[in-house]
């Protein structure tokens, strides 16, 4: 079926008369046969390799190359940013042109090589799923002067597409190191600096975070650990960006930062956690200690006030659930506040990230001096762990924060975990929090 495809969508493309199109981006495509899709694009020689798959959504997208690639590195400002995405988005109002990327954490701090303070692909070529709908997408920029090797490009894309090869099979990893950032002595120095009275009393929240290097010997396939992760918890987002081999993020996260499908916002606070039980009874018994317990519930107020707080003015209405209800992952649960907004006529995406990102999820609060102490005090760069990834459009645009994530490199397994430091954190508990966040990885890599 693929072939077909392919050899329709090239035929589609010769014929393609440019002038008779006043749209700035030309998109073809053709519907397929179903596809194994994190192993298609696994299986595809060209970069950037880029995978989505919402939470709640039956959609899933692999996308290959660039028609257009926006890399802004430690040199760009938020202006800069700013004129580049309304640029953009006067370019066209079809809805299924979407621009896919994320947001460093920190913009302020050194970012990491490829992805950059933030990175947004238009990309070459799309397979999505829609349900059990399937399509091959590709896209052209006809604003080039050169719209014939615009079109060249496009066709040695498609020519170049490798069928779907199987992922190798999950084999445990033989580990040759680990070594945490900050290392467990650090850490409790750091949560008892936060929670000291007079310090807690100016900044009630500072979510702490970790790196765990894993040294490692032998290959690790990227998006075979993104198909276990996915299988594991399959009622979050997963996603991965691999600008180049040599480096993969990631994700398999519970936590949306918005999704917004016109002027209607959805959005949430996620934060308090606790383990999953052995059995039933054990684990109902932990959900309710957990929606009774008051540091968690302060963990999860805080955001929850804010973030209706930066939305007020950017809507219409706001509305946030009253008490949390009980989210669950495979191996710990947490709070989670549903959140919903509808949005002033001229309110686009870039108001919302600046506004929303980072939430005292996994910043603090107030959120610049929280920035601040973990700018200081963390000890490594976050770089797209705790980021804001996802798609963006005219009409609807959806974004994950990028925790329960993974850098992948040569040698090397690059794991974050953060956890919210309110009063009441104690040391121990914070630091047994953050290996909890990650069992289900670490379940993959390592345990028989
Ligand atoms: C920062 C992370 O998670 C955040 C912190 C939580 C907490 O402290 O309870 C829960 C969910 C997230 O808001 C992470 O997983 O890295
Ligand atoms: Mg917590």
């Amino acid at each position: 079926m693929l072939p077909q495809a392919i050899e329709y969508l090239t035929d589609k493309l010769q014929q393609l008369n440019f002038q008779s199109h006043c749209d700035p981006i030309i998109q073809v495509s053709v519907n397929i046969k179903a596809v194994p899709v994190i192993a298609w694009l696994a299986a595809q020689p060209i970069y950037p390799r880029i995978y989505w798959k919402g939470r709640d959504t039956e959609e899933e997208v692999a996308a290959i190359g660039c028609c257009k690639d926006f890399f802004y590195d430690e040199t760009t400002d938020d202006n800069q940013l700013a004129m580049e995405y309304q640029a953009q988005r006067a370019l066209t109002k079809n809805q299924d042109i979407r621009y896919y990327g994320g947001v460093a954490f920190d913009r302020s701090t050194e970012a990491w090589p490829e992805f950059g303070r933030a990175r947004f692909v238009l990309p070459r070529v799309e397979l999505r799923r829609s349900g059990t709908e399937f399509k091959l997408v590709v896209n052209l920029n006809c604003d080039k002067q050169d719209t014939q090797s615009e079109r060249r490009h496009a066709m040695e894309s498609l020519g170049s597409l490798a069928p779907a090869k199987p992922l190798p099979p999950p084999n445990k990893v033989s580990l040759l190191g680990r070594s945490d950032r900050p290392d467990r002595h650090h850490w409790t120095e750091l949560v008892n600096r936060v929670t000291d009275p007079k310090f807690i009393h100016e900044t009630p929240k500072v979510v702490l975070s970790r790196l765990t290097q894993l040294e490692v010997n032998e290959e690790i396939n990227p998006w075979m650990l993104l198909a276990c992760w996915q299988g594991r918890n399959p009622s979050s987002f997963q996603f991965g960006f691999q600008f180049s081999p040599n480096r993969t993020f990631i994700s398999c996260t519970p936590e949306r930062l918005y999704r917004r499908r016109h002027r209607e916002l959805f959005t949430e606070a996620l934060a308090g956690t606790t383990t999953r039980g052995l059995n039933q009874e054990e684990d109902a018994l932990l959900a309710t200690q957990l929606q009774e317990d008051s540091k968690n519930s302060h963990e999860n107020q805080l955001v929850s006030q804010h973030i209706v707080d930066v939305l007020s003015p950017l809507s219409r209405y706001v509305g946030a659930e009253e008490s949390p209800k009980v989210f669950k992952l495979s191996h710990i649960q947490h709070l989670h506040r549903s959140i919903r907004a509808e949005l002033k006529p001229e309110v686009d995406d870039f108001q919302l990230l600046l506004a929303m990102h980072p939430t005292p999820a996994v910043g603090g609060l107030p959120r610049e001096a929280a920035m601040d102490f973990i700018r200081q005090q963390e000890g490594y760069a976050r770089g797209w762990y705790a980021g804001a990834c996802g798609y963006f459009n005219h009409y609807e645009s959806e974004f994950a924060v990028a925790i329960r994530s993974a850098l992948i490199e040569p040698g090397r397994i690059n794991l974050f975990a953060g956890a919210g430091i309110v009063s009441g954190s104690e040391a121990d508990a914070e630091w047994a929090e953050l290996e909890n966040k990650l069992t289900t990885i670490l379940s993959i890599l390592t345990e028989v």
